[in-house]
């Protein structure tokens, strides 16, 4: 979150502890940042047994010790069935679940280290929100090549998730979607909560392309806000947002309904509206004027879409759709473009009807 901002949040209790999973689920929960140490927290409540696995001693001594991680969640106390360890063969042993919460850029490299102590029937799941550099590939696909498992046993997680108001147990839902069914009812079970909804679906590349193009669409809604643009131009940004995303998503054999869904919409509303947001953030940061290198460090944690536009961008080049938002965010970002180019240059492409299938 940015330092600059203070956001309340007001907790909501609605009752922890209150939904006995229907089968005790043994999860490790990789990467202790601050969604990988909510949804420990989630599946706690939902009745999983969980270890929480991160590199950090310190965190993994405050949870233990204090039901706190303070570095990534200030104020919040966690259940107490979350067990953190800095051991991933202690972390993985017997774990039916593997959920993986660390930056995409890194995760292949990290769980290739893990993966000789993965319990031989593990399911994974990915809470991750970005594509790879490099390879351009959706991180389900890391997951599956990373850690050699089928695509029936890797499940995503994604939705209108801000980490900080879901540790404060705020009712929200979300998509768990894995070309298995079962798989992704599996994954459902262990997660669901008095607050914490998720529902099912087997569309796992709109689901995913869904999450991490919506990190690239804050970026600009945040440039936007932070030059000064106010509510129109925001409306703007996020509707011809999500007719990127859709022809994106359906240019790659995703599913039409998943983008009006939690996973599509949903998303994008949240991170396009709140501070809590690090790419909306950040992007507002070099919005006002910010050096990108000054951006990210005055935001703090994790904003996928800055390294993601531009597998996002090659993505979309490499099945021939055209990403105007997507292509002024790597502009800005990453190749010295002014804002204000950047707002010319959307505002001056030539007229069509308004249609997803319009600009293929
Ligand atoms: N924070 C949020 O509200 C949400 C985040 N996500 C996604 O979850 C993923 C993780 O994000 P956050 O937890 O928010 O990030 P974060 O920045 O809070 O935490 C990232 C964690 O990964 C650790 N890490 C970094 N490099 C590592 C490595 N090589 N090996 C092991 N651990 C490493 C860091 O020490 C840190 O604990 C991202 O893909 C993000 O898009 C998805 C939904 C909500
Ligand atoms: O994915 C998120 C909410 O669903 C979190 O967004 P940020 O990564 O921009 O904080």
């Amino acid at each position: 979150m940015s330092g600059d901002q203070t956001v309340e949040i007001s907790p909501v209790p609605l009752g922890a502890d209150d939904a006995p999973a229907a089968e005790r689920v043994v999860a490790a929960v990789l990467g202790s940042g601050s969604w990988g140490t909510t949804f420990a927290a989630v599946l706690a409540d939902a009745g999983c047994e969980v270890r929480l696995w991160g590199r950090d001693p310190e965190v993994a001594a405050q949870v233990n010790f204090s039901r706190r991680n303070e570095k990534r969640l200030p104020g919040i106390e966690l259940p107490a069935g979350i067990r953190a360890t800095t051991d991933a063969r202690d972390a993985l042993a017997g774990a039916g679940l593997v959920v993986v919460a660390i930056p995409s850029q890194v995760a292949r490299a990290t769980l290739a280290e893990l993966r000789p102590h993965l319990a031989p029937d593990a399911v994974a799941v990915s809470l991750m929100k970005g594509v790879e550099l490099s390879t351009d590939r959706r991180m389900s696909e890391v997951v599956m090549e990373a850690l050699d498992l089928p695509a029936e046993r890797v499940a995503v997680v994604s939705g209108p998730n801000l980490a900080r108001e879901i540790a404060h147990r705020q009712p929200t839902a979300t998509v768990v979607s894995c070309v298995d069914e079962e798989t992704a009812r599996y994954v459902a079970r262990a997660c669901s909560s008095s607050y914490f909804r998720p529902y099912t679906n087997r569309d796992v590349v709109g689901v995913e392309l869904c999450g991490a193009v919506k990190n690239v669409i804050a970026l600009a809604v945040g440039i936007a806000q932070g030059r000064g643009f106010g509510y129109n131009t925001t409306a703007t940004v996020i509707t011809r947002g999500l007719v990127e995303i859709t022809r994106l998503g359906l240019a790659l054999g995703a599913d039409a309904e998943t983008f009006p869904g939690l996973a599509g919409m949903g998303d994008l509303v949240a991170t396009c509206s709140s501070p809590l947001s690090r790419n909306h953030t950040l992007g507002k940061h070099v919005g006002q004027g910010l050096s990108l290198d000054d951006a990210i460090a005055a935001t703090g944690g994790t904003a996928e879409g800055v390294k993601s536009c531009r597998s996002v961008l090659e993505l979309a080049q490499k099945v021939g759709v055209e990403m105007p938002i997507t292509a002024g965010v790597v502009a800005v970002l990453h190749e010295g473009m002014p804002v204000d180019e950047m707002a010319r240059g959307l505002l001056a492409r030539p007229q069509k009807a308004e249609g997803i299938s319009a600009e293929r």
